[in-house]
């Protein structure tokens, strides 16, 4: 290099440095203004938590960016900045399915944030248990998988535990073959959360033939597992990779590109409309011909969007079901308000789960 060009590099990085000064000052300045915000509402009694603001702030930006800054990074920094201002408000406490490190807690760590605190629990049903008994705000648990289908154990749960499903998030699903040195040729066994050796069957097959594949309880325990003994991999998020200080031997190994898993955000009451909007409902049914295509008929006839139906057993009473409807819109919004309002006639049971931001809306980059 030339003494010009490191002249050249020296005065870039004078006025960097200057920029990072006052993006800081301005970041401290925003955080200052979110908390006068938040003793506001604490005045009037009002939620802290605002995704509709949130979504006009994203859409601001996205636009005045005019895709100069890449649009996913945008994203990923406001994000930080305004859940962490968020929780400057008020500390978000939130449980969800463990150990540390699964992509439940990855999926809430990209909806709070870093900041938030988290709180790991042994099973679904405590994550429900945690938030009915108002021990943390959220939890977040998984709901359902584009390969393997429905979370069963949480459906279920809605039965047994009075919460509000608050958001919903859409996590791709990559799974990394990981261990302590990195190299393959250390591997003796693979370890993994059974689901997570199910999608990555095929690869296994060819990279590793006739290394022995076992099931343990998750994939953060596969993860743990894999720090303690070097012998051993484990296919685990990306963020086990930095908890449990692992190296990547290979990244990316599930069979199917596209895997994504689905994660709902429970609490004590769903947000207001944000304008991109689902509305969760369960209901059973009087046992009678055509008592399904009713339901169907008065959703269709209100013009209501429903994106998933899903039946599981009622449990208490043999070969009845009890169905979980999704569908496009919030409980404020006139039609799906006068839908609900005629299924909680005509249904033996009807129950609101929620109404929350579409996974597209909370997290717009995606
Ligand atoms: O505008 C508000 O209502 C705020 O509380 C500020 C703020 C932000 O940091 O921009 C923080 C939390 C809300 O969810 C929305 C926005």
């Amino acid at each position: 290099m030339t003494p010009q060009q490191l002249h050249g590099i020296a005065l870039v990085r004078k006025r960097i440095d200057e920029i990072d000064n006052t993006v800081l000052d301005l970041l401290k300045e925003r955080l200052d203004c979110a908390r006068t915000i938040g003793k506001l509402k604490d005045e009037s009694k009002r939620a802290k938590w605002d995704p509709q603001r949130e979504l006009e702030i994203y859409e601001r930006l996205r636009k005045n960016n005019a895709d100069v800054f890449p649009p996913a990074a945008l994203y990923s920094i406001f994000h930080e900045i305004i859940t962490t201002c968020r929780l400057s408000q008020r500390k978000a406490t939130v449980a969800y399915l463990g150990p540390e490190a699964t992509f439940t807690h990855q999926a809430g760590v990209r909806y709070f944030g870093q900041t938030a605190s988290y709180q790991p629990m042994e099973s679904i049903p405590e994550v429900f248990q945690e938030v009915e008994r108002e021990r943390v705000q959220y939890g977040i648990i998984p709901v359902e998988n584009s390969i393997e289908g429905a979370v069963t154990y949480s459906l279920d749960s809605f039965l047994l535990y009075k919460v509000q499903i608050c958001g919903e998030i859409k996590l791709p699903i990559n799974h990394n073959l990981v261990n302590r040195s990195g190299n393959m040729e250390d591997i003796k066994t693979v370890v993994s959360h059974s689901q997570a050796l199910a999608q990555c069957r095929q690869w296994l097959r060819k990279h590793l033939p006739g290394v022995p594949a076992m099931p343990v309880f998750s994939t953060a325990t596969a993860a743990k597992m894999a720090a303690e003994d070097p012998s051993l991999a484990a296919i685990a998020s990306s963020l086990a990779i930095t908890t449990y200080q692992l190296q990547v031997v290979v990244r990316g190994i599930e069979d199917f590109q596209g895997n994504k898993t689905r994660f709902l955000v429970l609490g004590d009451k769903s947000p207001s409309r944000c304008g991109n909007d689902r509305t969760s409902v369960v209901f059973g049914l009087i046992n009678r011909p055509g008592a399904l295509n009713e339901v169907l008929t008065i959703l269709s006839a209100k013009g209501i969007d429903m994106t998933k139906l899903e039946s599981r057993p009622a449990k208490n009473q043999l070969w009845q079901y009890v169905f979980f409807v999704d569908m496009v819109g919030h409980i404020e919004d006139p039609p799906v308000h006068e839908a609900c309002n005629i299924l909680k006639q005509i249904c033996a049971y009807f129950e609101i789960l929620g109404s929350y931001p579409a996974a597209e809306a909370a997290m717009p980059a995606d």
